[in-house]
């Protein structure tokens, strides 16, 4: 197998601080991988070196067959439209637009309404479009949110503690309609978390602690994300 995008002993340090400490992976197309550890030990810091919002210290980061650490700014802003998606814990939705709207934002395609329908009906928001991010709970929020990161058509969706603000009921269903949409349009998913029952859900699981993976393990028996034991 091919890796869709891999990283070569990627350290992170800010000022004295050594946040991440030589990270090599690989992770693979149309597979949805958990960033597993807890809270300071680099999942955010790395997640943004992988899909370029930061710069590491030292190391590479290689997307299909382009090394994105040395791309010039322009350069990675026209990779990162084409190639990535983001979902974050706090959604981050325009509160002077609509769900429809958000989720449109920065689209300079004519997407075809086909595509539109499907998404916002298998994420359960096509009753949701006109209102307005105060007007949806937060699991509508993120919702919304999942379909302006996955209506670009863009590949990979980097998910950071996407359901952190979330409660039990609300993180299932997130769960269970990302690794819907990895099924039915293909994406690769990374979400990075310290719930080790959303981690079951994962096709591998690759644990962090103090800036270093400890352990990267493929997970033969996922758990669906219906039947979390939520703790
Ligand atoms: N921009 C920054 N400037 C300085 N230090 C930073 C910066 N970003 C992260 N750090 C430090 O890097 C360390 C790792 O942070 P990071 O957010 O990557 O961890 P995390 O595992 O995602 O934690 P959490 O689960 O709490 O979000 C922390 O000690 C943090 O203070």
């Amino acid at each position: 197998m091919i890796p869709i995008l891999s990283a070569e002993k990627i350290t992170k340090d800010y000022g004295k601080e050594k946040v991440l400490k030589g990270i090599t992976l690989a992770l693979y197309q149309e597979t949805f991988t958990v960033i597993l550890g807890p809270s300071g030990s680099g999942k955010s810091t790395l997640l943004n070196i992988l899909s370029g919002m930061v710069k590491p210290t030292t190391g590479t980061v290689k997307y299909e067959d382009k090394i994105i650490t040395t791309l010039s700014q322009t350069e990675l802003a026209d990779w990162k439209r084409n190639n990535i998606g983001y979902v974050f814990q706090n959604y981050m939705l325009l509160n002077n637009l609509t769900a429809e709207e958000n989720i449109k934002v920065g689209i300079s395609f004519q997407m075809t309404p086909l595509a539109f329908d499907r998404l916002t009906r298998i994420l359960e928001i096509d009753g949701l479009l006109d209102k307005f991010p105060a007007q949806l709970s937060g699991g509508q929020q993120q919702r919304v949110a999942i379909a302006r990161a996955v209506i670009k058509g863009t590949p990979f969706i980097f998910c950071d503690e996407a359901t952190g603000a979330l409660d039990e009921e609300n993180s299932k269903k997130v769960v269970e309609l990302l690794h819907s949409l990895k099924n039915t349009f293909g994406v690769t998913i990374l979400f990075a978390t310290h719930n080790e029952q959303i981690a079951h859900t994962a096709n591998r699981i690759i644990t962090m602690k103090d800036g270093m993976v400890t352990s990267d393990i493929a997970n033969k028996n996922p758990v669906s994300a219906n039947d979390m034991i939520w703790r």
